[in-house]
């Protein structure tokens, strides 16, 4: 499993937590007024309830089921933030250590992790719930983009039952800056539009294949993918890929040694993907992330541990056989 790559705001560090973290955490969140806030947080709060939550989150980041992480600022611990998957939909929740309240940190870190999440995690939208008379963490949701979606009840660890709440989501179309860019249809019938898309299973000389990280501010952001790019009017999907591979990686590579292997059709919500997979063993020039984005170069039995679209699943099956 690639390791969960930490997000930078510009005070903070969001990154996964770590067993020494078990003692600061303690120390900031065995506090009444925090964990009066917290539907999950006991009151006293067990010192060797830190450890063990902490193995926790490392399991369930592992296995892609939840995002906790510690908020770091000038490498001190100052509160935590997480994200519980449930299905489309994950939940948001977080605190901050009292001593570090008033400087908007909560909203800065969790209007990242909001941020991150919808652009990168297949998921429909993100749920949050405040106590009703929590008005700082009603605030902070409003001013990260969540809107408000009814009261309700939830069971509160610490308050020994169930409290009034209110309960907020953000979709990625309430955080503007996050809606998907549009994909251009190359062809177009009622109710169908098909993306054609042209990629390639790059292989070294070691049998390894090459998945480039999709940046964010595209659609599918984080999630690895096989090089390539649509195929504009008027291309073939060779010179579209010829053309993607230079453009993306600085390679240059000749049509021959571009060879057809197999294919994607998925349906993805608004149109139809299909997408020609080339393999190529050969090509001048060094690879180079030319736009910012991760690569790995990876053994074709661990590309299944990789996050890829929905679309490349069946393919990394075909792909780990013939290799
Ligand atoms: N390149 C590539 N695209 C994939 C893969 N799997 C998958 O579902 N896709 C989808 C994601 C996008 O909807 C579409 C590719 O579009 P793109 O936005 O990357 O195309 P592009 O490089 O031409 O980008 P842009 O210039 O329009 O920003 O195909 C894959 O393995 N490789």
């Amino acid at each position: 499993m690639p390791g969960f790559a930490p997000l930078v705001t510009s005070r903070l560090l969001l990154r996964p937590l770590r067993p020494e973290d078990a003692p600061d955490l303690h120390r900031l969140v065995n506090d009444w007024d925090i964990a009066k806030n917290l539907a999950h947080v006991p009151f006293p709060y067990p010192r060797d309830l830190a450890d063990r939550w902490i193995a926790d989150t490392a399991e369930r980041l592992a296995a892609g089921r939840g995002y906790s992480l510690a908020i770091e600022r000038d490498g001190a611990l100052v509160g935590c933030i997480g994200l519980t998957m449930a299905g489309e939909e994950a939940e948001l929740g977080y605190w901050i250590g009292r001593r570090y309240w008033g400087q908007g940190l909560a909203a800065e870190a969790a209007g990242r992790l909001a941020a991150w999440a919808l652009a990168t995690l297949p998921l429909r939208r993100i749920r949050a719930e405040a106590l009703v008379d929590n008005a700082r963490s009603i605030a902070v949701l409003r001013r990260i983009g969540f809107s408000e979606a009814g009261e309700g009840e939830a069971e509160f660890a610490s308050r020994g039952g169930m409290m009034p709440v209110l309960r907020f989501v953000a979709t990625r179309e309430s955080l503007p800056a996050l809606a998907p860019t549009p994909v251009a249809p190359v062809a177009e019938a009622p109710g169908l539009r098909i993306l054609l898309v042209a990629a390639c299973a790059l292989i070294d000389s070691d049998g390894r294949v090459l998945l480039a990280r999709r940046p964010e501010g595209k659609p599918l952001a984080g999630l690895w993918e096989f090089p390539g790019g649509k195929v504009a009017p008027g291309e073939t999907p060779e010179d579209a890929l010829i053309r993607e591979l230079q453009e993306e990686l600085g390679i240059e590579v000749a049509s021959p040694c571009l060879a057809p292997f197999t294919f994607a059709s998925h349906a993805y919500p608004g149109f139809h993907l299909l997408m020609p997979l080339y393999l190529c063993r050969r090509w001048q020039g060094k690879v180079t992330g030319r736009e910012g984005q991760a690569l790995a170069w990876v053994r074709p039995d661990k590309l299944g541990t990789y996050q890829m679209p929905p679309a490349d699943v069946p393919l990394v099956a075909l792909l780990r056989d013939f290799l």
